[in-house]
Protein backbone atom coordinates (compact mmCIF):
# COMPACT_ATOMS: atom_id res chain seq x y z
CA UNK A 1 0.00 0.00 0.00
CA UNK A 2 3.13 2.71 0.33
CA UNK A 3 3.90 2.10 -2.53
CA UNK A 4 0.57 2.71 -4.32
CA UNK A 5 0.60 5.64 -1.72
CA UNK A 6 3.67 7.48 -3.19
CA UNK A 7 3.56 6.16 -6.85
CA UNK A 8 0.25 8.48 -7.16
CA UNK A 9 1.75 11.84 -5.91
CA UNK A 10 2.76 12.77 -9.73
CA UNK A 11 -0.20 11.50 -11.59
CA UNK A 12 -2.83 13.61 -12.75
CA UNK A 13 -6.21 12.12 -12.01
CA UNK A 14 -8.77 14.86 -13.24
CA UNK A 15 -7.47 17.49 -15.59
CA UNK A 16 -9.62 20.17 -17.23
CA UNK A 17 -8.91 22.84 -20.77
CA UNK A 18 -9.96 25.33 -21.67
CA UNK A 19 -13.47 24.19 -19.82
CA UNK A 20 -16.46 26.28 -21.16
CA UNK A 21 -20.04 26.05 -19.79
CA UNK A 22 -22.70 28.60 -20.79
CA UNK A 23 -25.98 28.54 -19.45
CA UNK A 24 -29.04 30.05 -21.45
CA UNK A 25 -29.03 31.43 -25.03
CA UNK A 26 -28.90 35.66 -25.82
CA UNK A 27 -29.03 38.27 -24.23
CA UNK A 28 -29.47 35.86 -20.81
CA UNK A 29 -26.54 33.39 -21.52
CA UNK A 30 -24.29 33.25 -18.57
CA UNK A 31 -20.63 31.93 -19.07
CA UNK A 32 -20.50 30.18 -15.95
CA UNK A 33 -17.16 28.99 -17.02
CA UNK A 34 -14.90 30.89 -19.15
CA UNK A 35 -11.92 28.66 -20.29
CA UNK A 36 -10.95 26.80 -16.86
CA UNK A 37 -7.98 24.43 -17.41
CA UNK A 38 -6.86 23.09 -14.38
CA UNK A 39 -4.88 19.76 -13.27
CA UNK A 40 -5.71 17.78 -10.09
CA UNK A 41 -2.81 15.42 -8.94
CA UNK A 42 -3.96 11.96 -7.89
CA UNK A 43 -3.45 11.15 -4.27
CA UNK A 44 -3.99 14.79 -3.36
CA UNK A 45 -6.79 16.86 -1.47
CA UNK A 46 -8.05 19.68 -3.24
CA UNK A 47 -10.18 22.51 -2.01
CA UNK A 48 -12.53 25.09 -5.18
CA UNK A 49 -13.05 27.55 -3.62
CA UNK A 50 -14.20 31.54 -5.06
CA UNK A 51 -17.26 33.84 -4.72
CA UNK A 52 -20.69 33.17 -4.71
CA UNK A 53 -21.85 32.20 -8.18
CA UNK A 54 -18.23 32.66 -9.29
CA UNK A 55 -18.30 28.62 -11.15
CA UNK A 56 -17.64 25.98 -8.13
CA UNK A 57 -20.36 23.55 -8.49
CA UNK A 58 -20.81 24.32 -12.20
CA UNK A 59 -16.89 23.19 -12.58
CA UNK A 60 -17.56 19.96 -10.79
CA UNK A 61 -20.36 18.83 -12.36
CA UNK A 62 -18.55 19.04 -15.39
CA UNK A 63 -15.35 17.24 -14.15
CA UNK A 64 -17.50 14.46 -12.90
CA UNK A 65 -19.73 14.24 -16.26
CA UNK A 66 -22.81 15.37 -14.27
CA UNK A 67 -23.05 18.33 -16.63
CA UNK A 68 -22.70 18.81 -20.80
CA UNK A 69 -19.62 21.09 -21.18
CA UNK A 70 -20.04 23.93 -24.01
CA UNK A 71 -16.38 23.67 -25.17
CA UNK A 72 -12.91 22.26 -23.89
CA UNK A 73 -12.21 18.59 -22.56
CA UNK A 74 -12.25 16.85 -19.08
CA UNK A 75 -10.06 13.84 -18.79
CA UNK A 76 -10.55 11.41 -15.87
CA UNK A 77 -7.68 9.09 -15.24
CA UNK A 78 -6.72 9.37 -18.81
CA UNK A 79 -10.22 9.20 -20.04
CA UNK A 80 -11.88 11.74 -22.41
CA UNK A 81 -15.20 12.09 -21.12
CA UNK A 82 -16.59 15.24 -22.92
CA UNK A 83 -17.41 12.22 -26.07
CA UNK A 84 -18.75 9.63 -24.14
CA UNK A 85 -22.54 8.93 -24.24
CA UNK A 86 -24.80 8.67 -21.72
CA UNK A 87 -24.47 4.99 -20.97
CA UNK A 88 -20.70 5.10 -20.62
CA UNK A 89 -20.85 8.04 -18.42
CA UNK A 90 -23.19 6.43 -16.44
CA UNK A 91 -20.81 3.47 -16.20
CA UNK A 92 -17.76 5.94 -15.85
CA UNK A 93 -19.51 7.58 -13.31
CA UNK A 94 -20.17 4.27 -11.16
CA UNK A 95 -17.22 2.55 -11.65
CA UNK A 96 -14.99 5.48 -11.10
CA UNK A 97 -15.94 8.03 -9.21
CA UNK A 98 -16.87 8.55 -6.27
CA UNK A 99 -19.71 11.31 -4.74
CA UNK A 100 -20.26 12.67 -1.28
CA UNK A 101 -22.88 15.51 -0.94
CA UNK A 102 -23.83 18.20 1.55
CA UNK A 103 -27.15 15.77 2.13
CA UNK A 104 -26.14 12.33 2.80
CA UNK A 105 -28.46 10.25 0.50
CA UNK A 106 -28.85 6.79 2.49
CA UNK A 107 -31.19 4.76 2.34
CA UNK A 108 -33.46 5.09 5.79
CA UNK A 109 -34.35 1.22 5.19
CA UNK A 110 -30.80 -0.48 4.87
CA UNK A 111 -27.78 -0.59 7.60
CA UNK A 112 -24.61 1.40 7.02
CA UNK A 113 -22.61 -1.55 5.77
CA UNK A 114 -25.71 -1.66 3.41
CA UNK A 115 -25.41 1.56 2.20
CA UNK A 116 -21.75 1.41 1.84
CA UNK A 117 -22.29 -1.65 -0.33
CA UNK A 118 -25.33 -0.85 -2.62
CA UNK A 119 -23.65 0.85 -5.38
CA UNK A 120 -21.33 -2.39 -5.75
CA UNK A 121 -24.03 -4.59 -5.86
CA UNK A 122 -26.14 -3.03 -8.23
CA UNK A 123 -22.91 -3.26 -10.79
CA UNK A 124 -22.68 -6.64 -9.92
CA UNK A 125 -19.36 -6.74 -8.38
CA UNK A 126 -17.90 -8.02 -5.20
CA UNK A 127 -16.47 -6.03 -2.32
CA UNK A 128 -12.98 -6.14 -1.83
CA UNK A 129 -13.11 -7.06 1.67
CA UNK A 130 -9.65 -6.37 3.16
CA UNK A 131 -10.23 -2.43 1.72
CA UNK A 132 -13.69 -2.40 2.79
CA UNK A 133 -11.86 -3.24 6.53
CA UNK A 134 -9.04 -0.80 5.94
CA UNK A 135 -12.13 1.97 4.76
CA UNK A 136 -14.15 0.90 7.97
CA UNK A 137 -11.09 1.12 10.22
CA UNK A 138 -9.94 4.73 9.22
CA UNK A 139 -13.64 6.02 9.42
CA UNK A 140 -13.83 4.67 12.83
CA UNK A 141 -17.10 2.46 11.97
CA UNK A 142 -16.55 -0.74 12.89
CA UNK A 143 -19.35 -0.08 15.46
CA UNK A 144 -21.58 1.41 13.33
CA UNK A 145 -22.12 -1.17 10.48
CA UNK A 146 -25.55 -2.73 11.73
CA UNK A 147 -27.32 0.48 12.52
CA UNK A 148 -29.67 2.36 10.25
CA UNK A 149 -29.10 5.86 9.38
CA UNK A 150 -31.47 7.23 11.60
CA UNK A 151 -29.57 5.82 14.90
CA UNK A 152 -26.53 7.49 13.65
CA UNK A 153 -25.44 11.32 14.15
CA UNK A 154 -25.16 13.31 11.43
CA UNK A 155 -21.30 12.91 11.05
CA UNK A 156 -21.31 9.51 11.19
CA UNK A 157 -24.04 9.44 8.06
CA UNK A 158 -21.65 11.00 6.02
CA UNK A 159 -18.66 9.06 7.20
CA UNK A 160 -20.70 6.45 5.98
CA UNK A 161 -21.59 7.98 2.56
CA UNK A 162 -18.01 8.86 2.21
CA UNK A 163 -17.24 4.58 2.57
CA UNK A 164 -19.78 4.09 -0.05
CA UNK A 165 -17.62 7.11 -2.11
CA UNK A 166 -14.82 4.96 -1.50
CA UNK A 167 -15.72 1.37 -1.57
CA UNK A 168 -15.20 1.24 -5.51
CA UNK A 169 -11.26 2.34 -5.22
CA UNK A 170 -12.54 5.37 -7.48
CA UNK A 171 -10.23 7.28 -9.28
CA UNK A 172 -11.77 10.55 -7.88
CA UNK A 173 -14.31 11.48 -5.00
CA UNK A 174 -15.65 14.51 -5.60
CA UNK A 175 -16.99 16.17 -2.53
CA UNK A 176 -19.81 19.22 -2.61
CA UNK A 177 -19.61 20.87 0.14
CA UNK A 178 -19.62 17.77 2.79
CA UNK A 179 -19.56 19.69 5.74
CA UNK A 180 -22.65 21.59 4.58
CA UNK A 181 -24.87 19.67 7.26
CA UNK A 182 -22.64 19.10 9.68
CA UNK A 183 -22.08 20.87 13.14
CA UNK A 184 -18.21 22.11 13.27
CA UNK A 185 -17.06 19.19 15.03
CA UNK A 186 -18.60 16.29 13.18
CA UNK A 187 -17.64 18.66 10.13
CA UNK A 188 -13.86 18.60 11.21
CA UNK A 189 -14.27 14.45 11.82
CA UNK A 190 -15.43 14.28 8.14
CA UNK A 191 -12.78 16.77 6.56
CA UNK A 192 -10.01 14.97 8.88
CA UNK A 193 -11.39 11.56 7.35
CA UNK A 194 -11.35 12.97 4.02
CA UNK A 195 -7.61 14.23 4.74
CA UNK A 196 -6.77 10.74 5.61
CA UNK A 197 -8.47 9.10 3.04
CA UNK A 198 -5.63 10.58 0.74
CA UNK A 199 -2.91 10.44 3.06
CA UNK A 200 -3.34 7.24 4.18
CA UNK A 201 -5.41 5.26 1.64
CA UNK A 202 -3.90 7.12 -1.52
CA UNK A 203 -7.39 8.65 -2.70
CA UNK A 204 -7.78 11.57 -4.71
CA UNK A 205 -10.38 14.14 -3.22
CA UNK A 206 -11.89 17.20 -5.22
CA UNK A 207 -13.94 19.49 -2.80
CA UNK A 208 -16.06 22.66 -3.37
CA UNK A 209 -16.36 24.55 0.18
CA UNK A 210 -17.63 28.12 1.17
CA UNK A 211 -15.34 27.38 3.93
CA UNK A 212 -12.06 28.41 4.34
CA UNK A 213 -11.25 26.40 7.77
CA UNK A 214 -12.60 23.39 5.83
CA UNK A 215 -10.23 24.39 2.90
CA UNK A 216 -7.55 24.51 4.95
CA UNK A 217 -7.97 20.56 5.53
CA UNK A 218 -6.96 20.31 1.65
CA UNK A 219 -3.27 20.41 -0.03
CA UNK A 220 -4.55 23.07 -2.67
CA UNK A 221 -7.08 25.44 -3.43
CA UNK A 222 -8.01 25.95 -6.31
CA UNK A 223 -9.92 29.53 -6.15
CA UNK A 224 -12.51 30.83 -9.08
CA UNK A 225 -13.91 34.04 -10.11
CA UNK A 226 -16.37 35.00 -12.54
CA UNK A 227 -16.09 31.36 -14.39
CA UNK A 228 -12.24 31.54 -14.64
CA UNK A 229 -9.06 30.17 -12.51
CA UNK A 230 -8.43 32.95 -10.18
CA UNK A 231 -5.10 31.90 -8.49
CA UNK A 232 -4.51 28.55 -6.10
CA UNK A 233 -2.93 28.10 -2.67
CA UNK A 234 -0.79 25.04 -1.72
CA UNK A 235 -0.58 24.10 1.91
CA UNK A 236 -3.43 26.43 2.57
CA UNK A 237 -4.56 28.09 5.85
CA UNK A 238 -8.22 29.40 6.72
CA UNK A 239 -6.56 32.69 7.40
CA UNK A 240 -4.21 32.19 3.53
CA UNK A 241 -7.68 31.10 1.83
CA UNK A 242 -9.77 33.84 3.72
CA UNK A 243 -6.82 36.61 2.53
CA UNK A 244 -7.41 35.15 -1.15
CA UNK A 245 -10.86 35.17 -1.31
CA UNK A 246 -11.32 39.20 0.69
CA UNK A 247 -8.88 39.99 -2.57
CA UNK A 248 -11.28 38.37 -4.98
CA UNK A 249 -14.41 40.44 -3.33
CA UNK A 250 -16.00 37.56 -1.84
N1 LIG B 1 -28.97 25.79 -14.30
C1 LIG B 1 -28.56 27.05 -14.44
N2 LIG B 1 -29.18 27.91 -15.28
C2 LIG B 1 -28.75 29.16 -15.45
N3 LIG B 1 -27.69 29.70 -14.80
C3 LIG B 1 -27.03 28.91 -13.95
C4 LIG B 1 -27.43 27.55 -13.71
N4 LIG B 1 -26.58 27.01 -12.80
C5 LIG B 1 -25.71 27.99 -12.48
N5 LIG B 1 -25.95 29.12 -13.17
C6 LIG B 1 -25.19 30.38 -13.13
O1 LIG B 1 -23.84 30.07 -13.42
C7 LIG B 1 -22.96 30.81 -12.56
C8 LIG B 1 -22.09 29.85 -11.75
O2 LIG B 1 -22.94 29.12 -10.86
P1 LIG B 1 -22.36 28.04 -9.85
O3 LIG B 1 -23.53 27.46 -9.12
O4 LIG B 1 -21.46 27.12 -10.55
O5 LIG B 1 -21.50 28.95 -8.84
P2 LIG B 1 -20.94 28.60 -7.39
O6 LIG B 1 -19.60 29.22 -7.31
O7 LIG B 1 -21.04 27.15 -7.14
O8 LIG B 1 -21.97 29.39 -6.48
P3 LIG B 1 -22.41 29.19 -4.96
O9 LIG B 1 -21.15 29.39 -4.16
O10 LIG B 1 -23.38 30.29 -4.72
O11 LIG B 1 -22.99 27.82 -4.83
C9 LIG B 1 -23.86 31.70 -11.71
O12 LIG B 1 -23.94 32.96 -12.35
C10 LIG B 1 -25.18 30.99 -11.74
O13 LIG B 1 -26.24 31.90 -11.57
Amino acid sequence: MSALVSDVGTRTAVAAASLVKVYGKGDTAVRALDGVSVAFQAGKFTAIMGPSGSGKSTLMHCLAGLDNVDGGSVQIAGTEITSLGDKELTKLRRDRIGFVFQAFNLLPTLTAEANILLGLELAGRKPDREWLDRIVDVLGLRDRLKHKPTELSGGQQQRVACARALVAKPDVVFADEPTGNLDSRSGAEVLDFLRMSVRKLGQTVIMVTHDPVAASYADRVVLLADGHLAGEIDNPTADSVLSALKHLGA
